[in-house]
């Protein structure tokens, strides 16, 4: 059976600015992220990591460079039908959870359905299941506010699964966690993948974060660099776990 991809970055190019004030934040990025693989993305600050994120999300458009999520070519796609394809097939996870206060744990995980026209009785249904599925059901009328930083980026990974989701794209998930529910956080990431043939896509400063994925790719300005290469950079050294 052919492996499907989720992920496809082909020549993938983000220029921000022109002129003699150019960033070449991303310079021909080549990526494939087969169903059910997690591959981790590292470098040094400034290396384009979060542009490939948000390139690969729809959030940003690439100046030049194919991205193809589940089979979709998002160049061919209308605007909003990018929007549609974010709200039913891309969940985001970022180091700030970036909930909604105002909302209760499954109002939030709701909302994208919400948004997408799913009826609020459905979309709360499917809600509880993903809260079920990252441990923190009985939250589910919770805000918030009410939680900690753990709790919050489980209900931001639900969010991020809930419903039909086929590309999961994480910026610095664990940044604001204790290692050890950094740990239950990838752990619940690899899961996904493993269990549900989602495409991830982790980006991490942290060496042994990184160790959660099938394979760890490293940026520097903006091009894929090998891995000896990578070894030799002291930005990556520095930032590695001893
Ligand atoms: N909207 C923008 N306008 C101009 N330059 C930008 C913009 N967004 C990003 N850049 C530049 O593009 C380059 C890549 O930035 P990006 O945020 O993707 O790097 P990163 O590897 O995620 O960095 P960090 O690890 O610090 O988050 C940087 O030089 C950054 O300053």
């Amino acid at each position: 059976m052919a492996i499907k991809q989720g992920l496809v970055l082909q020549g993938l190019t983000r220029t921000h600015g022109d002129g003699e004030q150019a960033v070449h934040a991303l310079r021909g990025i080549d990526l494939v992220v087969q169903e059910g693989e997690l591959v981790a993305v590292m470098g040094p600050s400034g290396s384009g990591k979060s542009t490939l994120l948000t390139c690969a999300g729809g959030l940003d458009r690439p100046t030049s460079g194919q991205v193809l999520v589940d089979g979709n070519d998002l160049a061919t796609l209308s605007r909003n039908e990018v929007a549609a394809l974010r709200r039913r097939r891309i969940g985001y996870v970022f180091q700030d959870f970036n909930l909604i206060p105002a909302l209760t744990a499954a109002e939030n995980v709701a909302l994208p359905l919400e948004l997408d026209g799913t009826r609020a009785r459905a979309a709360r249904k499917q809600a509880l299941l993903a809260l079920q599925e990252v441990g923190i059901e009985e939250l589910a009328d919770r805000f918030p506010d009410d939680m900690s930083g753990g709790q919050r980026q489980r209900v931001a990974i639900a969010r991020a699964i809930v419903g039909e989701r086929r590309l999961l794209l994480a910026d610095e998930p664990t940044g604001a966690l204790d290692s050890e529910t950094g740990e239950a956080v990838l752990q619940l990431l690899r899961d996904r993948c493993d269990q549900h043939g989602i495409a991830g896509v982790l980006v991490t400063h942290d060496a042994r974060h990184a160790a959660w994925a099938d394979r760890v790719i490293y940026l520097r300005d903006g091009v894929v660099g090998s891995a000896t290469q990578s070894l030799l950079d002291a930005d990556v050294l520095l930032e590695a776990p001893r």
